[in-house]
């Protein structure tokens, strides 16, 4: 019984020193952060960050568990960069989206996060310098691309600078009451379609309703009875909502994968892959040629995506995911070769892969 004083006052002892620390490390992220200033270098540096989470998770003998390490280095490092430079954020809203989570997961809660209505306007805030990067989902394991998102990048000159992946665990969260009590369940319309099967076996009788978020739905949960929204457990938080049942989508893996979007190009990570668009003259056996100069160079291509050019009908633009950096120079010479046919070329940024 009276070792518990002991131990604690041990616990104090360690704490200061880590918080002595943890203002030395902030003190060196200020030094770096007026260097970078001098310098005209980019303050987020993903690759420097998941180069230090790796490293840490390596190098921990443990017992502090290794799953923790990027939960509360990510929290460190946000606050560093937030002395380096006040960074403003935003992302496709409402509050509590899988969105929000992504951008908590890659920022932390120190970076200014804003919600932004459209995936148009995260583009546009970023764009007009008023944010420093947007975040936005690109594509489902289960639904496929986002196509508003590819559409975006046909207009802009904004550069990806990273990749995130997210599990998505979809709840039934309620105000009050039990399965039985049910009578509405809200969601976004993706959310329902993934769960429809669970829907069917527990909850066949009641009314689903079609709202534009996930986080909508929770918000509308909070003020009505007998109703239960499919969300996320962040959106639980915020709305003071109970997790009914977790997991309730009928296929488990299932993952979004988010851009982060900014106005700068990101230097070579020795682990990049590089997004393109392009779009070229129909004739037989054009689209065949045109990747013929990523073979050629022994480039692995991880994926294509096809979208109708707006303007004019039954014409398509490609996106095209290629392993390497656009300064490699095997990537370099098969864009160059690709450009003598192409009508239109854009490279949308080199970033670290994450998978
Ligand atoms: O190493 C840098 O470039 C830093 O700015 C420091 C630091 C960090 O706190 O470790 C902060 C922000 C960057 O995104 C990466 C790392």
């Amino acid at each position: 019984m009276d070792q518990l004083p002991k131990l604690r006052e041990e616990i104090d002892q360690l704490d200061d020193q880590i918080l002595e620390l943890l203002n030395k490390r902030a003190k060196v992220a200020m030094e770096i952060g007026h260097l970078k200033k001098v310098l005209r270098k980019p303050f987020y540096v993903p690759s420097r960050e998941r180069a230090i989470f790796e490293r840490l998770r390596k190098e921990n003998p443990g017992p502090f568990p290794s799953d923790a390490i990027e939960t509360v280095f990510r929290e460190i490092i946000s606050a560093s960069l937030s002395l380096e430079y006040p960074m403003k954020v935003v992302y496709l809203g409402p509050k509590a989206t899988f969105t929000h989570v992504a951008a908590l997961q890659k920022f932390g809660k120190l970076a200014q996060l804003a919600a932004c209505k459209s995936i148009a306007a995260v583009f546009d805030e970023v764009a007009s310098g008023r944010a420093l990067y947007g975040v936005v989902p690109v594509e489902n394991s289960n639904e496929g691309a986002v196509t508003h998102t590819l559409d975006m990048f046909l207009e802009s000159d904004l550069k990806i600078i990273e990749e995130h992946y997210l599990e998505i665990s979809h709840d039934l969260l309620v105000r009050e009451g039990e399965l039985n009590d049910i009578r509405r369940i809200y969601s976004h319309p993706q959310a329902l379609d993934q769960c429809r099967r669970w829907l069917e076996d527990h909850l066949p009788h009641a009314q689903q309703v079609v709202v534009t978020s996930t986080a909508r739905a929770a918000q509308i949960v909070a003020d009505e009875p007998h109703s239960a929204a499919i969300a996320s457990r962040h959106a639980a938080n915020l709305y003071k909502l109970r997790v009914l049942e977790s997991n309730i989508q009928d296929n488990h893996e299932n993952y979004t994968r988010f851009l982060v979007i900014g106005r700068e190009m990101l230097e070579r990570s020795g682990h990049d892959r590089t997004a393109l668009l392009f779009a070229f003259k129909d004739r037989p056996g054009v689209l065949g040629e045109m990747l013929e100069p990523f073979k050629k160079h022994g480039l692995n291509l991880m994926k294509i995506e096809s979208r109708p050019v707006k303007k004019k009908a039954w014409e398509y633009v490609f996106f095209l995911d290629i392993a390497g950096h656009i300064e490699d120079p095997e990537l370099t010479a098969a864009v160059k070769e690709l450009e003598e046919y192409a009508t239109l070329l854009k490279v949308l940024g080199s970033f670290r892969r994450n998978r």
